[in-house]
């Protein structure tokens, strides 16, 4: 691992691994920080406390998709569908995790649920059944022995044009894959919706204010080598990483020399 990279945070999933309490992050995810230029660091989890310290040490946060959905509890809500997956440590954690990032100005990139907790944590809401949702469309991915698979692409975006994604890819539209069965209801306040489904669900959101935040709900981390709007995404959330390190470099240099007594000129060296 070259320690000069930047180093990314990565979240890891708390689940159950063939009957075993397990912490875990998709190889995708990883290649994907890679791909950025990063190194990675999975953090398995953190006391809700001890985020703005871990913070100081990275220079970049990634927050991956995951099958598990956000508990609705902090969005208002209660569960509306028990048999699916929730990963109540991640959530402890990783919502205090958001806001400490942008408060810090760490460079922030939500892939899926990564989305869907940064909505929730700035304060959104989620539909936690999409596809039940009038006048929108099934957005939970096709049968695994489908045509291309569950990461095919399956519908287009549309770009809303003037803002960080428009800059970033140059087009109007793009096509995507789809895999998840939740999706933002209110977008939080302070939240710029960058594309749309064309059922109108918001499909990648950014923090205007701060340095580098995106979220997008599709996942360009599925084969990005192979995608150039994947690569385009993840060469941006590098640059924005190494800026970030270098600021930290800068703030540590200037710690250490005004914590270092200055030279004592008038003393007779004999
Ligand atoms: N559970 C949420 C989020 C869906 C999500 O992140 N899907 C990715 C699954 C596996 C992977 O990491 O590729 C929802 O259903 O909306």
């Amino acid at each position: 691992m070259n320690a000069s990279l930047p180093r990314i945070l990565v979240p890891a999933c708390h689940q159950t691994v063939k009957g075993l309490p397990s912490y875990t992050v998709g190889d995708k995810y990883v290649e994907a920080v890679r791909l950025a230029g990063g190194q990675v660091w999975v953090v398995p989890g953190l006391q809700p406390q001890d985020v703005a310290d871990v913070l100081s040490l990275v220079d970049g946060v990634l927050l991956t998709g995951s099958p598990s959905n956000v508990h609705p509890r902090h969005f208002g809500q209660s569960v509306h569908d028990d048999t699916l997956p929730l990963d109540e440590r991640r959530d402890a954690w990783v919502l205090p995790l958001v806001r400490a990032a942008l408060v810090a100005g760490t460079p922030l990139f939500g892939i899926c649920r990564g989305l869907q907790e940064i909505n929730v944590a700035l304060g959104g809401s989620l539909h936690q059944a999409v596809h039940e949702v009038a006048g929108l469309a099934d957005h939970r991915p096709p049968a695994e022995d489908e045509a291309g698979g569950m990461y095919a692409p399956v519908h287009e975006v549309l770009v809303e044009p003037g803002g960080l994604l428009a800059g970033l890819l140059q087009v109007p539209r793009l096509a995507v894959n789809s895999l998840h069965g939740q999706g933002i209801a209110v977008p939080a306040a302070g939240l710029r919706i960058e594309a749309r489904a064309p059922d109108g669900l918001p499909e990648a959101v950014s923090v205007p204010t701060a340095p580098f935040a995106l979220a997008v709900q599709w996942h360009p981390e599925w084969r990005a080598a192979e995608n150039p709007h994947s690569q385009r995404l993840l060469a941006a959330f590098g640059s924005a990483c190494r800026r970030h390190q270098a600021r930290r470099q800068r703030l540590a240099t200037e710690r250490a020399a005004a914590a270092s007594p200055p030279p004592d000129h008038d003393h007779d060296p004999g």
